[in-house]
């Protein structure tokens, strides 16, 4: 029974086996799928989203990554050869700007640069040259070269934190346009700590983050060896900006301009030796960037002024591209690298001639070392006549000068007599003590070559007395311990609160100079105790954590801690006199050259004559203004149209143009003129050319102002036909496949591309035919070009106090851009601006290529549309700002600063940020646009 029983059990369960388990899962998919089926169908609001908000996530996130994946194609028009890069290196004073270009371009050429003076140019590799800038310290040179840089190297001190001139700069880069960026961390070697060490670069990468974007790239340079930077390091660094992409930023690919790297004056010495103020003749060498370069374009100096270009000409490449250099054999392949103003490079290529450099160590009598001149003074081993002959050379001032500057030591251990600038006082203890007067009442140079007439010890104690100026001329007082002392007993932090609880700067006395550290938060008593000593604090895990991430609740704390309060004395009398020992000394030229501030006009703007010029006529009128006198008058915002025939060289340009207007006759049927006038009308999207010599000239013969108006109306539906519509489904006029393009537009931008491409391409295949000099007529001078321009007529201070420290740069104005009139922006205060912006009193705005003065009326908009004017600028937001200036097209971005003298970097004062935005008036109707 036991067994039947089993075999029973048994076989039903066979039974279950022949279908196997695949039968035994089968069934219940299918309920599962049924019964999801069923539902779905009985509930179908069942499966859609249950929140709202996740499904708006979900959608935006995906439209957002579609959207990234799609962007207008930024149309680059370079041909041939591109310019070198230009890197700049950005830092605050003595954070290791010249030894990492140095060792940077050792490096790239294997070759020592023994000083960093204005851009190197090296070939970085076999399609890319690199030029490396030092940015200057002070407020011009940085509004300069924000405008200028490719990418730009943030140097950071990291013993000591971030400082203001990071996050200044950056902000300045924002206005003008953002290239790349990348992060330098040095003096990490100065943590003793490797916990604290890697905590702090953590921390320091977040903030930079925070400010840049996340992921923006930060290196880290641990330490030197021999003096140098580890050769591993640099080597990262240099393949990073060695492969690294650029891409053209807007105001730049559409003006040209030239970061000069060799500069000579070119007025006849006699005219300068009877006028030292005589206005010079300057020749400014430099690879053109941006686009093209007309003949007949007007350039602006950045802190000098406009100026129209006597005389262009293009040299052969100072630092070709390997390729290039092979044709020409093996002498110019070693050539890496080009730096005129660094003394560095064997040849230099002129208009007609070519200077040969040869080394100072190839030629023994170029200059002589100290043992030598030691000898010389001796007599030995030298000729008299040879050392007499050395020491001429040695010689770089005339004699009045050396006079002027030359001291009698009456009394062994008692100071000189000098003629000059040192005053001696007896103090109470009987020693004399020296009152020095500030270093900004030389020229720059001049104090430490002053020194240099004088023996060693004199040089010293002059540097020690500019350090603490009450040291006694007969005490051994160090600079550094004066320093060290000077740490320890005051700490004295310089409080600027700022309204934003984000930044705040602390100017303090650290390390023998006064810093000015951005800190982000609002506890400062760890900031003090970090400062005191620098081994101990740096890198203390406690007090970094309070600078970079301390809370923001004691805002109101900020705003009663005045920063006279905590001003000391010493500070207040040491700081900038250390600060000029410290800081390169640049004589301000906007200062020197606008003299005399912009007049107002009475006249009204006729902007919208530029847009009314016919193509032709403008560049007429743009090659005329090189010889009228008047049209270059920066207040001449109306363009005055000679109306004398008489006073037009040739008859036929005067005809030509009057022709143009609605009154004049017309010129279709003067033959061979026709195309001047119309041109070809060439459909972009058919391809198909409609000349003016069919049927359709007859026409416009018949009524021409009709045909006029229909031929701009063509091309203006052309225009609106290739920006928003596929052109395959305009020739089919199919519907569906409009769709599918609208779909899938990723595919229509590509073919945006390619058709840019193949436009670029057919233009190019046009011009090939054409000689060098038609070309250079037709279209300019090609960017990458080494350019050589001069330029006539600028003020004197140009060149006096020409500083190669400080680079110089040249940009293109475009039509309409030379004139002077009112403009219209929209500016916000910026957070770490203390106070508020008075009516009418005098800014310094940075716009386009420009810098200049201007007194800006402060407004408001009603709510009943009227303007109101206001006698400060709000606190928090936007308000509406009127200035006279030169004009700059809308859409430009703008930054404003109160004063830009060295000493005063810190007060930097006004900026329009987050969302600047500024339109100006053109005949009552603005444009309005976000930058
Ligand atoms: N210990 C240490 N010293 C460094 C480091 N980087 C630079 N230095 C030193 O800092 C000093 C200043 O370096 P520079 O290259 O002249 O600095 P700079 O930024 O060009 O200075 P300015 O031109 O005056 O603004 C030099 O003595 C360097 O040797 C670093 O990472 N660690």
């Amino acid at each position: 029974m036991g067994e039947e029983k089993n075999d029973q059990a048994h076989k039903s369960h066979r039974v279950s086996k022949s279908g196997a388990s695949s039968k035994k899962g089968k069934p219940d998919k299918k309920k599962k799928s049924e019964i999801s089926d069923e539902k779905r169908q009985a509930n179908p609001k069942a499966f859609a989203f249950k929140s709202s908000v996740k499904a708006r996530r979900l959608h935006t996130h995906s439209t957002e990554k579609e959207q990234r994946r799609l962007h207008l194609p930024t149309v680059d028009r370079a041909i041939g050869e591109p310019p070198p890069y230009v890197v700049l290196v950005q830092g605050p004073p003595q954070v290791g700007k010249s030894l990492l270009i140095k060792c940077l371009v050792k490096h790239y050429t294997k070759q020592n640069l023994p000083e960093v003076r204005g851009p190197i140019t090296i070939v970085s590799g076999k399609k890319r040259r690199l030029q490396f800038v030092e940015c200057p310290n002070d407020i011009t040179g940085m509004l300069d070269a924000a405008k200028y840089a490719d990418l730009a190297l943030l140097l950071i001190d990291g013993s000591y934190g971030f400082e203001m001139e990071t996050f200044e700069f950056l902000n300045i880069l924002k206005t003008h346009g953002f290239p790349k960026v990348m992060g330098v961390l040095t003096h990490l070697d100065k943590f003793k700590d490797v916990k604290k060490l890697r905590k702090t670069k953590q921390r320091l990468k977040h903030r930079f983050w925070t400010e840049i974007y996340d992921g923006a790239k930060l290196f880290y340079l641990s330490g030197l060896i021999h003096e140098k930077y580890t050769k591993r390091e640099v080597h990262n660094l240099a393949r990073f900006i060695s492969v690294m992409k650029f891409h053209p930023l807007s105001w730049r690919s559409a003006h040209p301009y030239l970061l000069v790297d060799r500069f000579e004056d070119a007025t006849p010495p006699d005219k300068v030796q009877r006028d030292e103020t005589i206005d010079r003749n300057v020749i400014l060498y430099g690879y053109l960037r941006g686009c093209n370069f007309k003949k007949g374009t007007k350039v602006h100096i950045a802190g000098v002024g406009d100026f129209p270009v006597a005389n262009v000409s293009s040299l052969p490449d100072p630092c070709p591209l390997p390729s290039a250099a092979k044709k020409k054999g093996l002498r110019e392949k070693e050539k890496l690298f080009y730096a005129p103003m660094s003394g560095v490079g064997d040849l230099l290529y002129d208009k007609d001639a070519v200077y040969i450099n040869i080394n100072d160590h190839f030629v023994q009598f170029s200059k002589t070392d100290d043992e030598n001149d030691a000898n010389a003074r001796k007599g030995k081993n030298l000729d008299v006549g040879e050392a007499m002959v050395k020491a001429l050379q040695n010689t770089q001032y005339s004699i009045g000068e050396k006079l002027g500057e030359s001291s009698i030591q009456l009394f062994s251990k008692k100071s000189n007599v000098s003629k000059n600038h040192d005053t001696d006082i007896n103090s109470e203890d009987g020693n004399t003590t020296r009152v020095i007067e500030p270093a900004e009442h030389f020229p720059p140079g001049q104090f430490s070559e002053s020194d240099d007439d004088e023996d060693g010890s004199e040089s010293e104690h002059d540097v020690s007395d500019a350090s603490e100026p009450d040291t006694d001329i007969g005490g051994t007082k160090n600079v550094e311990e004066t320093d060290s002392d000077e740490e320890e007993k005051n700490d004295l932090p310089i409080e600027q609160p700022s309204s934003g609880n984000k930044h705040k700067e602390l100017v303090e006395f650290h390390n023998g100079r006064t810093r000015r550290k951005a800190v982000f938060g609002d506890d400062d008593e760890h900031d003090g105790s970090e400062d005191s000593g620098e081994d101990d604090d740096v890198g203390d895990d406690e007090d970094m954590q309070d600078i970079f991430y301390s809370g923001s609740e004691s805002s109101d704390d900020d705003e009663d801690q005045k920063p006279e309060d905590k001003v000391g004395d010493a500070s207040k009398f040491v700081a900038p006199l250390l600060r000029n020992l410290a800081l390169r000394k640049i004589v301000n030229l906007q200062q020197l050259v606008y003299q005399i501030k912009p007049s107002v006009s009475d006249s009204e703007d006729d902007d919208d004559d530029e847009f009314l010029v016919p193509k032709g006529q403008a560049n007429k009128k743009n090659k005329k203004g090189l010889d009228t006198s008047g049209i270059y008058n920066e207040d001449c915002s109306k363009f005055q149209f000679d109306l004398n025939p008489e006073n037009w060289e040739s008859a036929e340009d005067f005809e030509s143009i009057r022709h143009r207007f609605v009154t004049g006759q017309n010129l279709v049927s003067k033959g061979n003129d026709d195309d001047e006038v119309y041109g070809d009308f060439e459909d972009l999207e058919t391809g198909e050319k409609f000349n003016p010599s069919n049927e359709e000239v007859n026409k416009k013969e018949a009524d021409p102002e009709n045909e006029e108006r229909r031929l701009k109306k063509l091309a203006l539906r052309a225009k609106f036909d290739s920006q928003y519509l596929h052109p395959e489904t305009m020739d089919e006029e199919n519907d569906q496949e409009e769709k599918k393009s609208h779909q899938d537009e990723g595919g229509f931008y590509e073919k945006l591309k390619e058709e840019a491409e193949l436009r670029k391409q057919k233009n190019l295949m046009e011009l090939m035919d054409l000689d060098e000099e038609t070309l250079v007529e037709i279209e300019g001078f090609r960017t990458g070009t080494y350019l050589r321009l001069e330029i006539h007529d600028v003020p004197c201070e140009m060149v006096k106090y020409f500083d190669p420290y400080h680079p110089q740069l040249v940009g293109g104005i475009g039509l309409g851009e030379e004139n002077t009139g009112y403009m219209q922006v929209r500016i916000k205060k910026h957070r770490w601006r203390k106070r508020v912006l008075k009516n009418r009193n005098p800014i310094i705005v940075s716009i386009g290529w420009r810098r200049y003065q201007t007194t800006p009326v402060y407004a408001i908009e009603d709510q009943n549309g009227r303007h109101r004017q206001l006698k400060y600028t709000p606190e928090h937001m936007h308000c509406l700002a009127w200035f006279w200036g030169p004009l700059a097209p809308p859409n430009t971005g703008l930054i404003a600063v109160e004063n830009l003298s060295n000493n005063q970097v810190s007060k930097l004062s006004s900026k329009n940020t987050d969302n600047p935005q500024i339109y100006f008036f053109s005949q009552g109707c603005g444009f309005f646009m976000n930058i």
